[in-house]
């Protein structure tokens, strides 16, 4: 679904199909990321290849059919010229947070510095770091903390601050709440996708938890066994499809989404 005019995408996989050490993990993948639009769900059983797409989007797996492309370009392609400039445009949060960070950087030297890195990359957020943190839900008082001290859930925002210090064009999301309780992850969730909304930030989400992909994004692909089986607004997904992934996701769905069917 879009929300805005400028609907072309830069980013796309078209007949993807990728894996490890020659094996498929998925097939048959058509996925097209537009800046200005509203943010896309992946959800579907464990180990059916979701982390998968995301990799092969960066460029960290090679398709083994069809082709992923960033602005028409060849993402496994790129030369070590415009690596910089993809790896800003296309940011990739996952469970894990931060890494590489000195653990005792405070958050707001590591939130500046990505900051500083997105001007000399010409891809300034026009935000300051204050409201940076606002977009991820932590208040003020982190801003002196060390990386090191904050909790599992608390690294997980810094890393979503930093990616969205870079403007990116588009956000690869995987699992990146997990750490964050429920209660609150509603909270990140919704201010994380008005700064999204308002920077035109394709967002790509991939979760489990059914809660947080109604909540943010209109239109979800459910992946089982390395392709896409249902696709649509969620509620639609879990009240209409009849694969048995879909069902067994329908059945297993909290109260919150259940309510919707
Ligand atoms: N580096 C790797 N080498 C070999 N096999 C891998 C590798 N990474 C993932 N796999 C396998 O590929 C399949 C898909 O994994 P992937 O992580 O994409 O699934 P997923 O849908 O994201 O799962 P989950 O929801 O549990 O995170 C799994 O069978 C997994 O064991």
């Amino acid at each position: 679904m879009s929300t805005h005019a400028d609907t072309t995408p830069i980013l796309r996989a078209d007949g993807l199909a990728a894996g490890y050490g020659g094996a498929d993990v998925v097939h048959g993948i058509d996925l097209a990321l537009a800046t200005g639009d509203a943010p896309v769900g992946i959800i579907g059983p464990s180990g059916a290849g979701k982390s998968t797409i995301v990799r092969a989007l960066t460029g960290a797996v090679k398709p083994t059919a069809g082709r992923v492309t960033w602005n028409g370009r060849t993402v496994t392609r790129i030369g070590l010229r415009d690596k910089k400039a993809f790896r800003t445009q296309v940011r990739r949060v996952a469970q894990e947070g931060i890494g590489g960070v000195e653990p005792r950087t405070t958050v707001d030297r590591v939130v500046a510095k990505a900051l500083s890195d997105a001007r000399k990359a010409g891809r300034p957020s026009g935000s300051t770091v204050e409201e940076l943190l606002e977009d991820v839900a932590l208040e003020p008082r982190f801003a002196p903390r060390q990386v090191g001290t904050l909790s599992g859930g608390e690294k997980q925002r810094v890393a979503l601050a930093m990616a969205l210090a870079t403007r990116p064009d588009a956000l690869l999301l995987d699992e990146p709440l997990t750490a964050v309780d429920p209660a609150m992850r509603g909270e990140v969730v919704r201010r994380l996708g008005d700064a999204a909304a308002s920077l035109g930030t394709a967002v790509l989400l991939v979760t489990h938890d059914l809660e947080l992909v109604e909540r943010l994004c209109p239109t979800v692909h459910v992946l089982a066994e390395g392709t896409f089986v249902a696709s649509g607004p969620l509620s639609t997904v879990l009240a209409e499809s009849t694969h048995p992934s879909v069902r067994e996701l329908a059945e297993a769905a909290p109260q919150a989404v259940q309510r919707f069917l």
